[in-house]
């Protein structure tokens, strides 16, 4: 079974596919993929650099990437620009992920930008977390030492909360505590292994 989750920044998608590995799933992580394909000496990274300037790498020749955060979501065309280099090389490696999961396994891809990239009916069901803006720009502000400037430029990078929960097979609203989020993970996750 193939489960697509996906949330707006910091609404708790993490939180949310720990809980599901705990509870037995298999997890292919998007924002780790696309990680790992510009990582130093990658042909990922090569590209970018080709694209953007060696001034996006670090003096340790990585990607410097709140310097490149600053710059995409500032800018449309040169996000676009980015996405058009490593999403293909996140379809491959997703592919190769999938592929050596078990037959039987309760596959989860957690994908940010699930609605944005048109991907939601690929698959069997689709699990959103909701939270609100400002409890989105709270964690932003508290976890990662963004300003709120900062944060309201990624929400506005990123598909509306109505757009998501448009596609969404079972909605998890992430508004109370980590317990009450627990609970409810619990509860699609067993809708999930009986269908
Ligand atoms: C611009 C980059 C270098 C900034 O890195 P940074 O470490 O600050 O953020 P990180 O990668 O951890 O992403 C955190 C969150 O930002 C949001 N985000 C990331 N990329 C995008 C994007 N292209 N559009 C909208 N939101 C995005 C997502 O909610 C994601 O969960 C990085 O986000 C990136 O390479 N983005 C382009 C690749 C991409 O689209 N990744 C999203 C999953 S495939
Ligand atoms: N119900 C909750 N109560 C308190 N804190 C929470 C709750 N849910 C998530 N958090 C915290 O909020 C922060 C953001 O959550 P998480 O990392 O799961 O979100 P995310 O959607 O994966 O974020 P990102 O898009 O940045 O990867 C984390 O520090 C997490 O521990």
């Amino acid at each position: 079974m193939r489960v697509g989750l996906t949330g707006g920044i910091a609404s708790g998608k993490s939180t949310v596919s720990s809980i599901l590995r705990e509870l037995g799933a298999v997890v292919i992580d998007a924002d780790l993929i696309a990680r790992e394909v510009v990582a130093k000496g990658t042909p990922g990274l090569a590209a970018v650099v080709e694209a953007f300037g060696p001034e996006m790498l670090t003096p340790e020749g990585e990607l410097d990437r709140p310097k490149m955060g600053a710059l995409v979501f500032e800018d449309d065309a040169a996000r676009r620009r980015l996405e058009g280099i490593v999403h293909p090389l996140v379809f491959e490696r997703y592919a190769e992920l999938e592929a050596a999961a078990p037959p039987d396994a309760i596959v989860v891809h957690d994908i940010p930008l699930l609605v944005e990239s048109g991907r939601a009916e690929e698959f069997d069901a689709v699990i959103v977390v909701d939270a609100h803006e400002d409890h989105q720009l709270e964690r932003m502000v508290r976890d990662r030492g963004w300003t709120e400037e900062h944060g309201r430029s990624r929400i506005a990078a990123q598909a509306t909360r109505e757009e998501r929960r448009a596609v969404a097979t079972y909605l998890i609203e992430n508004t109370g505590t980590r317990e009450d989020l627990r609970r409810k993970v619990t509860e699609v996750f067993a809708e999930l292994a009986a269908a």
